[in-house]
């Protein structure tokens, strides 16, 4: 059920600001990737243009082979699930899942319910009086739901309490292993969701900073913990991201992949060797960038 999607040269021009400067980038199909930048990195640009919702400057976006925009069968295919203003809709729920019902050939009804009642979901309100996170919660039933190959999902959690995410996140992760497709996570909420991405894309000032494995991306840092001063001594010359004492213990995360040597004489040492968080990765990523 899950399709490929490429972009190829693509750059978006605002007038004469270049919002997105000749991005290449195939996301994997099945996956799950989260999409992270700074403000105004580009973000929406790239996911409205993997959408359809507008035309490249140049460059072409296609899914399985062929152009998306103002192609009604591929547009089928995606879901791009933003932050809707539900201002003036007086529907109820029950009648605006109506559309995707109609237009979603894999739109699941019991799951769409499932969901309502998972966020506990007023049926009898009209959509403008429902609160912003019951409006983003709806947005996101629409888009587990519908289960098109391609699914967006641009920052679809604003105004979601924490017990209310962590079902999005939950239901995000059950229903991909029974029911595959290309996810995209655009989030500022990097530490809270990086559990979920299998790859990660940067993007910073509409260039394209890279797309990776989770894991590999992981492994390009690390952190060191240990006595104060034997932690000092052994990353003397890293590139130190972040550091954290605790009475005479200190933890140091470092940018870099250290060697089997360095590990060896670490542990040697008693110190401890762990993972570095995306968060610090990314803050140091885009920093560096600039
Ligand atoms: N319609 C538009 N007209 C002119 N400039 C625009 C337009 N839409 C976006 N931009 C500019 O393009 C750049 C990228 O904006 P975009 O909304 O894609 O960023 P983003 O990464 O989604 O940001 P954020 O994390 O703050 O939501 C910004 O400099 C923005 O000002």
């Amino acid at each position: 059920m899950a399709a490929k999607i490429e972009m190829k040269n693509v750059t978006l021009k605002f007038g004469k600001f270049e919002a997105l400067k000749d991005i290449s980038l195939a996301l994997e199909v099945g996956k799950i990737h989260g999409l992270i930048g700074r403000n105004g990195a580009g973000k929406t640009s790239l996911l409205s243009l993997l959408a359809a919702f507008r035309e490249p400057t140049t460059g072409q976006i296609e899914i399985d082979g062929e152009p998306v925009f103002e192609n009604p069968e591929k547009m089928q295919q995606i879901s791009f699930i933003y932050e809707k203003d539900y201002a003036d809709e007086y529907e109820k729920i029950p009648a605006l899942l109506e559309f995707p019902e109609r237009y979603r050939p894999n739109y699941d009804k019991d799951y769409a319910n499932h969901l309502l009642k998972r966020f506990k979901l007023p049926l009898d309100k009209p959509a403008h009086k429902l609160s912003k996170g019951m409006q983003s919660a709806l947005n996101v039933v629409i888009g587990l739901a519908s289960r098109t190959p391609v699914t967006i999902f641009d920052e679809a959690y604003l105004g979601m309490d924490a017990p209310a995410r962590q079902i999005f996140y939950e239901e995000i992760l059950a229903d991909q292993a029974e029911y595959p497709r290309t996810f995209i996570l655009s989030t500022h909420l990097v530490s809270e969701m990086d559990y979920l991405f299998d790859k990660v894309v940067i993007i910073d000032q509409g260039n394209l900073l890279l797309n990776e494995e989770y894991e590999t991306l992981s492994a390009q840092g690390a952190s060191i913990t240990g006595a104060a001063d034997q932690v000092d001594d052994f990353v003397a010359g890293m590139k130190v991201l972040n550091e954290q004492r605790l009475g005479g213990t200190k933890s140091v995360m470092v940018y870099g992949t250290l060697t089997e040597q360095n590990q060896l004489a670490a542990r040697e040492q008693g110190l401890e060797i762990g993972p570095v968080p995306l968060q610090d990765l990314f803050i140091h990523l885009t920093e560096e960038a600039h």
